[in-house]
């Protein structure tokens, strides 16, 4: 960004790479792979096995995380029931855009296919209002709870759905007119649309298309879910991420943060719409 070039690569249609995905990708799988050898990761850009600075490799592990009474349920996990999702830079399209709020860095731990765990990290939080507090990290596991952040509660007596800003289509905002919204906002990045969910500023996240993959959810579904909300497709079922699955998410994404009724608003998502996410 501050180089003034970002080796922007098009990939597919609407759907870019830079210099800042491919650099983020080396340098957490990469510091990820010494720390786990034999750990399953899976990321965005592909293979990065390639050789970093060494002064991108973190060796270190945060200490007030380790400190925590890990849940019961984990202790006798294995490396091989382990899947790592990563998007290096999630909102690619806003980053490009000088959006740089919306953009996310993703890792999401998946155990025998669940997501559990989940950090999603924003490096360009404040970066307008208070560029010395630039930045934040949120991270999540299921049966421990959501840490770097208190999440709040959306308003009551509302529906504030948010949405995409870069991917939309007549399938995305018939989904949203059925469902009656008060606001609608549209953002950048499946991580900070979740980031919306639990900061109260929005009911909902709706997404009626494909386009999502696997390492865009992963992260976002565990840190949603360890705060009491919930992401799945469509139509009510929660995606898997076993080291197999195919990456695509083609039954799109609804989230609700905690409180909201899930159910309630899958129910009113048309026929029509299903059908077409099939
Ligand atoms: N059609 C698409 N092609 C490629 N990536 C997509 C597409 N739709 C969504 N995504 C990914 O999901 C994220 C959330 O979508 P949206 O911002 O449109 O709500 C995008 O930032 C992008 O992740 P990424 O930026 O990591 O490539
Ligand atoms: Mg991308
Ligand atoms: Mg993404
Ligand atoms: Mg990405």
């Amino acid at each position: 960004m501050s180089r003034g070039d970002l080796g922007i690569v098009e990939k597919g249609k609407n759907d870019l790479q830079t210099e800042a995905d491919r650099s983020a990708q080396k340098c957490i799988i990469v510091s990820l792979s010494q720390q786990y050898p034999n750990l399953t990761i899976i990321g965005e850009e592909g293979n990065s096995n390639s050789e970093v600075p060494s002064d991108w490799v973190v060796t270190d592990c945060d200490q007030g995380v380790l400190a925590m009474q890990c849940p019961e349920e984990y202790v006798n996990v294995g490396l091989k029931d382990i899947t790592v999702w990563v998007d290096p830079l999630d909102g690619t399209s806003e980053y490009a855009q000088g959006l740089l709020d919306h953009v996310t860095v993703l890792v999401g731990l998946a155990i025998k296919g669940k997501a559990v765990g989940g950090v999603i990290h924003q490096p360009y939080y404040n970066w307008l209002t208070d560029a010395d507090k630039l930045g934040r990290t949120i991270w999540g596991l299921k049966g421990l709870g959501v840490g770097g952040f208190t999440p709040r509660a959306p308003p009551e007596g509302q529906l504030i759905i948010t949405t995409t800003r870069s991917h939309s289509s007549p399938l995305v905002q018939e989904a949203l007119d059925a469902l009656k919204p008060d606001t609608v906002l549209r953002v950048g990045g499946a991580g900070h649309k979740v980031l919306l969910l639990l900061e109260g500023k929005a009911h909902a996240y709706v997404f009626a298309s494909k386009g999502c993959k696997k390492w865009d959810t992963c992260a976002p579904e565990a840190v949603l879910a360890a705060s009491g909300g919930k992401l799945t497709d469509i139509h009510g079922n929660l995606y898997t991420y076993e080291e197999t699955v195919a990456h695509p998410n083609n039954q799109g994404v609804l989230a609700t943060a905690a409180g909201i009724d899930h159910t309630s608003i899958i129910n009113k998502i048309p026929q029509r719409i299903r059908e077409a996410l099939a």
